[in-house]
């Protein structure tokens, strides 16, 4: 059990989850559906806690990428629709069913696969996934589209729940691409109506374009990045009509304190060296934490007492080590990710240093570091 003995430890703050739901729902209809996407383990803060919370908070769908985390969700309790996102093999579409999960399809084979798996008394819920300019998953023919939506008619063992597609450049200031996509997406939805009649689910948005350009044109938003207090880029973060509140951040403890003599040595490759007489801080977590070494460079800091404190040499497996502005006892707080008195180092700074995206930050950080949840009831 990771956590039971280290100090170092993450913190999820639920209800910051709960206002951020709350706060994309502001912004559209009131009849909009919130589908709270929690794959990759509710991107590293808890699939089931955070979809607890984001239920509470007014969600209606839960969205996953694989049918494990579905089938996870359902044996936790979950008992809101849940889709998954990516596709499913036909051989466990009976699966899906038992656990009324429903699913992506965009290929007529696939149809015609699941089928056999499947017993006709309860159907499967299918959202037909269309690629408008994603390049990943999806159809991309006009009578693909009618062949599968006249399969799903006429087989009991279908139901015909949703169409969607995925945006690729939602989170950057040019929308020419954007338009483009929507313009075929629509194409799909009125040829699908036209023959299927109304249907339930029609969605596209992930949380740039729900939080960016709330329409009405869909009736279900993915919230994924947003509902966890995070910009899905940071160029375009000043374009975020609503106040996000991060839901997560990390902590640590001083293991050791020394003061080292001028040209004192530190870590692996005896890359830095003290310049003047100095405090240094040992901190316990590391690569294997999913705390990368690339924290170390350009800059990387912590916060200790309030004030940021540079890490200083290679970051180890478990452990690293910072400089301190004074002597501090050992079991001194230290604050990776998260505010302490006026300072606060952000997910989207992290990222930056590691020239990457906000969403990498919390999937790296992975099981070694116990997470904790507050308030322990919203769990
Ligand atoms: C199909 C689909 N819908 C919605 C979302 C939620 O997007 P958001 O987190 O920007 O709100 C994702 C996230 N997919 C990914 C997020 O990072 N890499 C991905 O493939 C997705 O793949």
């Amino acid at each position: 059990q990771a956590g039971q003995y280290r100090d170092t430890w993450i913190e999820i703050d639920l209800e910051a989850i709960a206002d951020n739901v709350k706060a994309v729902q502001a912004l559209h209809d009131t009849d909009i559906n919130v589908m709270a996407v929690v794959k990759a383990d509710g991107y590293g803060h808890g699939a089931t806690q955070v979809a607890r919370a984001a239920i509470a908070a007014g969600a209606q769908w839960i969205g996953v990428a694989l049918l494990e985390e579905a089938v996870a969700l359902r044996e936790a309790g979950i008992q809101v629709p849940i889709l998954v996102l990516g596709r499913i093999n036909p051989r466990d579409a009976n699966v899906a069913q038992q656990y009324k999960i429903s699913v992506t399809a965009f290929q007529k084979e696939w149809l015609a696969e699941a089928k056999t798996y499947l017993d006709t008394n309860t159907p499967l819920n299918v959202h037909m996934k269309c690629d408008t300019g994603m390049g990943r998953i999806g159809l991309t023919e006009e009578q693909t589209l009618l062949d599968m939506v006249k399969t799903i008619l006429m087989e009991d063992a279908f139901h015909l729940e949703g169409i969607f597609t995925h945006l690729a450049t939602a989170d950057e200031w040019a929308t020419d691409y954007l338009e483009r996509q929507l313009k075929y997406f629509q194409t799909y939805v009125k040829l699908a109506k036209e023959t299927a009649g109304p249907i339930p689910y029609v969605h596209y948005s992930n949380s740039a374009a729900s939080l960016r350009y709330p329409g009405t044109d869909y009736n279900m938003i993915r919230f994924g990045i947003s509902m966890y207090g995070l910009v899905p880029a940071v160029d375009t973060a000043a374009d975020i009509p609503v106040s996000l509140l991060p839901a997560m951040s990390l902590h640590s403890r001083l293991v050791h304190v020394k003061k080292v003599a001028p040209s004192t040595s530190i870590s692996y490759g005896a890359t830095y060296q003290a310049s003047e007489e100095e405090w240094i801080g040992t901190v316990p977590i590391g690569y294997g934490d999913g705390w990368l070494r690339a924290n170390a460079t350009n800059g990387g800091e912590v916060l200790v007492e309030g004030e940021r404190c540079p890490i200083v040499g290679r970051i180890c497996m478990d452990q690293m080590m910072v400089r301190l502005p004074k002597e501090l006892p050992v079991g001194t707080k230290v604050t990776l990710i998260g505010q302490q008195k006026e300072e606060k180092i952000t997910i989207e700074e992290v990222a930056q240093r590691l020239s990457t995206i906000t969403y990498e930050i919390p999937c790296t950080l992975n099981n070694r570091i116990p997470r904790y949840y507050y308030p322990a009831e919203k769990q």
